[in-house]
């Protein structure tokens, strides 16, 4: 078999809708550029691309196409095409050695080829790079140990964790310890398991003890604090957690502190998405911040560390000193990035991490209906999962199973209702701006699927009708008024980011606005100045995560698949804040997903094995 019969099957392939045009065009990168890049070689290294696209960091060799049928949305006939070709060209990875597109084991991370071929997977040297350095920098980081004053430790910490009435361990104080320790802390939990609640103590536990200038000297300088997230809805959602932990503090504090804490309090830096923090450098994958230009910062605290993908791990790990501290607080059972990594259940798994990490399990905000749902489908138990959904007489869960997506239309005229009205109430275009999207928080559609009448293109076009019908919205133009508006890109001149949503509405002078709720602060832009927005009365539940509604419909398609998984349906059902309605023809497919886990495929757990 010949290298041409490999990017025959690959171009088919690609007419055929299984691999991308990226994905092929890989291969035959890497054939012009190393011709004796073997056949098998050429097939393997599509196949990874097409994976990266699904979020893998690398593709296993040792059990294809089992791991395609698992991994990929293939259908049968593709899965058959790909173990047709593998029988005539079986993987030898063996073989690839000496090949200018791939290098085996390579000793460090240096080297040119395009390929990386190690521990029995095939990546992108990219990937593996970043895997690597994430690796190195935890592993210093988690080695650290940091001289403390025991005697003020102890009183900070009985200050500001006190003894828990039920005397059990208290897993938030004890995140206390581990921070103040050491430069890397992993807080774990669930929504509503006080994640935040024991930053803002963090916080001002290290401030507290921030040390002196000298043995008998002022104290030294307040720690440079950094607050941040992966999306601005998160960003932003982080700084008023720790504020309202802040403003609950403050009552003990006070009289405690011997200096005042709340000037420091009070100036706290506006937290930010990752990227706005970093510095993104138009036109390239880096950042302002890196190595030789780190982040002036002492602390830092990232918020919703699941969404954080390698690339961007990698860059921050660059970017922040080595004598930072760096505080993650994420729940490893939420969808993992959308680009490839699967980061935080990576670190989760690590045992070198595992004195840094404390996992918080006791939810403080789900204790109802939502919470005995969260719990069933954390543990795999798809049964109970129906159950509490069918069972549910507190009205905070429905379960409705139509035949025909519409039917969920109702639904989501009801929920975007106020929103709406909002916009034609009363005010300045301003106020009323700022109403509609505190009402847009009220009601969320979120999809499994992207495309398809019960995913979020079909649904998005539905909606829109439908609230026109309702006479709701007047559909004039793509920028009619209530159309609510996702980026799909950054655009930080502009302060945006990917996944930032705002509401249309035209200004005082008639031209359309997009407004954009940043914390306190709105943002009126002009339609034009944005690049890449879609409609948002539908979302994907990937897009939501680091969001909260009061509540939301998740909408599932009628056909089983691989990315029905217990971590999406975990992350929609969360997103909730008082009501959750699963919207499924098939509600076994509920148990089905339940049962699912997400598998990333990547390097980092091998990376970080002891
Ligand atoms: N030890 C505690 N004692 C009293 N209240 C607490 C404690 N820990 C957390 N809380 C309260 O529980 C609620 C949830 O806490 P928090 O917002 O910190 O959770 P979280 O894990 O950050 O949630 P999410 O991931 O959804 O942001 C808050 O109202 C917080 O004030």
């Amino acid at each position: 078999m010949t290298a041409a019969a490999s990017l025959a099957d690959l171009a088919a392939w690609q007419a055929a809708g299984w691999l991308r045009p990226l994905d092929v065009a890989l291969a035959r990168f890497l054939h012009d550029t190393a011709p004796t890049a073997p056949p098998d070689l050429l097939l393997a290294a599509a196949l990874l691309s097409r994976l990266e696209s699904a979020g893998h960091s690398a593709l296993p060799l040792d059990d294809l196409p089992g791991t395609a049928a698992e991994l990929l949305d293939w259908p049968a006939e593709a899965l058959n095409a790909l173990s047709q070709a593998l029988a005539t060209r079986p993987l030898q990875p063996q073989a690839w050695a000496g090949c200018a597109a791939v290098e085996a084991d390579p000793p460090d991370d240096e080297g040119g080829t395009p390929l990386v071929l190690a521990n029995d997977r095939l990546a992108l040297r990219r990937h593996w790079r970043d895997e690597g350095d994430i690796a190195r920098q935890l592993r210093a980081r988690a080695a650290a140990s940091l001289p403390v004053d025991e005697a003020q430790a102890t009183a900070w910490l009985g200050r500001l964790f006190p003894p828990r009435a039920d005397g059990d361990v208290d897993w938030q104080r004890r995140a206390g310890e581990v921070a103040l320790r050491g430069r890397f802390t992993l807080v774990t939990g669930g929504p509503g398991t006080g994640k935040t609640w024991t930053a803002a103590r963090l916080l001002v536990l290290l401030q507290a003890l921030r040390g002196r200038g000298g043995p008998d000297g002022p104290p030294a300088p307040w720690l440079r604090v950094g607050l941040a997230a992966p999306t601005g809805k998160a960003a932003a959602r982080l700084k008023q957690s720790i504020q309202q932990a802040l403003q609950g503090l403050r009552p003990a504090l006070g009289p405690l502190a011997g200096e005042a804490l709340d000037p420091w309090a009070d100036a706290l830096p506006p937290a930010r998405t990752l990227h706005a923090l970093l510095g993104p450098r138009p036109g390239t994958r880096r950042f302002r911040h890196d190595a030789t230009n780190p982040l002036p910062l002492d602390l830092l605290i990232v918020d919703e560390a699941s969404m954080v993908h390698l690339a961007l791990m990698a860059r921050l790990l660059d970017a922040l000193p080595s004598t930072a501290r760096l505080v993650l607080l994420g729940d490893p059972d939420q969808l993992a990035s959308v680009e490839a990594g699967a980061v935080l259940a990576d670190l989760c798994a690590a045992p070198v991490l595992v004195p840094r990490t404390v996992a918080l399990r006791e939810s403080r905000r789900f204790q109802g209906a939502i919470g005995a749902l969260a719990q069933a489908m954390h543990g795999g138990d798809g049964a109970a999962a129906l159950a509490a959904l069918r069972g549910d007489a507190s009205g905070a869960l429905a379960l409705q199973s139509p035949r025909d997506a519409t039917a969920v239309l109702p639904l989501a005229v009801q929920g975007y209702r106020p929103m709406l009205q909002a916009l034609q109430g009363p005010g300045t275009p301003a106020e009323r701006a700022r109403a509609a999207l505190q009402a847009f928080e009220a009601f969320r559609l979120l999809c499994a699927l992207r495309e398809g009448p019960w995913g979020v293109d079909g649904l998005n076009g539905a909606v829109e009708r439908a609230l026109a019908d309702a006479g709701l919205l007047r559909r004039s133009g793509e920028w009619y008024t209530g159309r609510p508006v996702m980026l799909s890109r950054n655009q930080p001149a502009l302060g945006l980011f990917n996944g930032d949503i705002g509401l249309v509405l035209p200004a005082d002078d008639g031209t359309p606005r997009a407004w954009f709720a940043e914390g306190e602060a709105l943002h009126a832009v002009a339609v034009g100045r944005l690049e890449q927005v879609q409609t948002a009365f539908a979302m994907t539940v990937h897009k939501s995560q680091g969001s909260e509604f009061g509540h939301v419909a998740l909408v599932l398609p009628p056909e089983d698949g691989p990315l029905l998984t217990r971590e999406l349906v975990y992350t929609g059902l969360t997103r909730a804040r008082e009501r959750f309605t699963l919207v499924a023809p098939q509600p076994a497919l509920l148990a089905r997903a339940v049962a699912r886990r997400t598998r990333r495929e990547g390097g980092l757990r091998a990376r970080l094995a002891p």
